[in-house]
């Protein structure tokens, strides 16, 4: 799934195969200004939900109304404080009516225009909207360009569990500009950064070894770097999705590495303490001292990911909650299957197995341990 077929609005595109679910990922630089051609070249649209946040739309929702305005779609502008607490039952009821009352209609799209918070929500509102509308992903973080905006996963969170509500509802089309990111705060690129590492650790151990050489440019925010590692995490991330759409064989679940720990971690802490990239850091450190503890994964191994996550700035260390929280939370998990909870465990840089029949003192052992000292 190399990318190819370079577009107007596109220097690399990625396909994601699933038959008639299929789209493209579109990534280019200075292409937020073409959204309106892009969508309109994808399908005839009269009326869009353009659905975004405080801080999204400071920088970037004029250019996007008024593109989607120039071909001619009427477009109902739609704006949710900025942060996690946004995607909830009550922020999606708010939506829903103010669609409805600005005569949203089957043949309505809804756009997102943020990061993965937005694209979670918005895709939650699409999904729901009328029984489902179309919908089109334009992320805006690095975390939402390299991982949330491809795959269909669509939700929003209840107190006690991240993601608990939701479905799978794929974009029609993702357009990613790279040149957003320059206005991204330095904690949400850092943020960005975990989910990159992660796609190292499950499935490319030369994707690894390419970012632990290039610490400094990814840092600095490099045009040449940020498109690889947003290109090369797009196409993993591609291949994961079209082989296991809806997570049923257990592939997919390979994606959901660290989270375990990191979902409970986000919940118990409050949502927003921890920002999702951040806790992700933390939780695929926790995982990988799981692995060593099963004796599948070596002290090494955990070693090269602290080394590369501490280097881009990145939390490692557990901070210390109440830990029959931190479990319960855990057994809340969407991996759990008869009660029973599953981990994706490490076993080398480049390959993780989805485990069952995982002690829960064992999985508690792993998060304890790293405790700062
Ligand atoms: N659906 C999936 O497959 C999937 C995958 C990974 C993460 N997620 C979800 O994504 C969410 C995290 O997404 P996120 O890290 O993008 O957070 P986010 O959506 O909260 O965005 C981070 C912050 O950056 C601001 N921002 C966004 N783009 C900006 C820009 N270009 N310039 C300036 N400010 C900008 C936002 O206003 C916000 O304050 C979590 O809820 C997580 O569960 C979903
Ligand atoms: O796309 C997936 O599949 C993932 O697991 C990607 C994760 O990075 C992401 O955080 C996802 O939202 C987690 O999904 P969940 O099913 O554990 O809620
Ligand atoms: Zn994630």
């Amino acid at each position: 799934m190399t990318p190819t077929n370079p577009t107007a609005f596109a220097s690399q595109t990625v396909h994601v195969p699933l038959s008639e679910r299929s789209y493209d990922i579109s990534i280019g630089t200075g292409n937020l200004a073409e959204v309106g051609r892009w969508i309109t070249s994808l399908r005839s649209v009269t009326h869009a939900v353009l659905i975004s946040d405080a801080n999204v739309a400071q920088h970037y929702l004029n250019p996007v109304s008024e593109s989607l305005e120039a071909e001619g779609i009427r477009v109902t502008t739609l704006v949710v404080p900025a942060g996690e607490p946004s995607k909830s039952v009550g922020t999606s009821q708010e939506l829903w009516e103010k669609a409805l009352a600005d005569r949203v209609d089957r043949k309505s799209i809804v756009v997102a225009l943020g990061g993965g918070v937005i694209g979670d929500l918005a895709g939650f509102i699409a999904a729901t909207m009328t029984r489902g509308l179309d919908f089109f992903q334009i992320p805006t973080t690095l975390l939402a360009q390299v991982d949330s905006s491809v795959g269909g996963k669509v939700g929003i969170n209840l107190p006690a569990a991240k993601n608990i509500v939701g479905c799978f509802w794929q974009p029609k089309g993702v357009l990613i500009d790279t040149a957003v990111l320059e206005t991204l705060p330095r904690r949400e690129y850092l943020s960005g950064l975990a989910e990159v590492v992660k796609y190292g650790v499950i499935l490319d151990p030369e994707f690894f070894e390419y970012l632990e050489a290039n610490v400094q440019p990814m840092l600095d925010r490099d045009a040449v770097v940020l498109q690889k590692i947003v290109a090369r995490s797009c196409e993993l991330k591609a291949q994961v999705v079209a082989e296991d759409e809806r997570e049923t064989t257990g592939l997919r679940a390979i994606l959901n590495y660290g989270h375990t720990y990191c979902h409970a971690l986000e919940t118990v802490s409050g949502y927003g303490q921890y920002l999702h990239g951040e806790a992700v850091s933390v939780g695929m450190l926790c995982a990988s001292r799981l692995g060593e503890k099963l004796g599948v994964f070596d002290q090494e191994a955990t070693k090269r990911q602290y080394k590369l996550l501490t280097a881009l700035g990145l939390p490692v260390d557990v901070p210390k909650l109440d830990k029959e929280a931190i479990l319960s939370a855990m057994q809340r998990d969407k991996k759990v299957e008869h009660g029973k909870l599953r981990f994706i465990v490490p076993h080398s840089i480049g390959k993780v197995v989805l485990t069952s029949d995982i002690p829960a003192g064992v999985a508690m052992e792993a998060w304890t341990d790293g405790y700062v000292s």
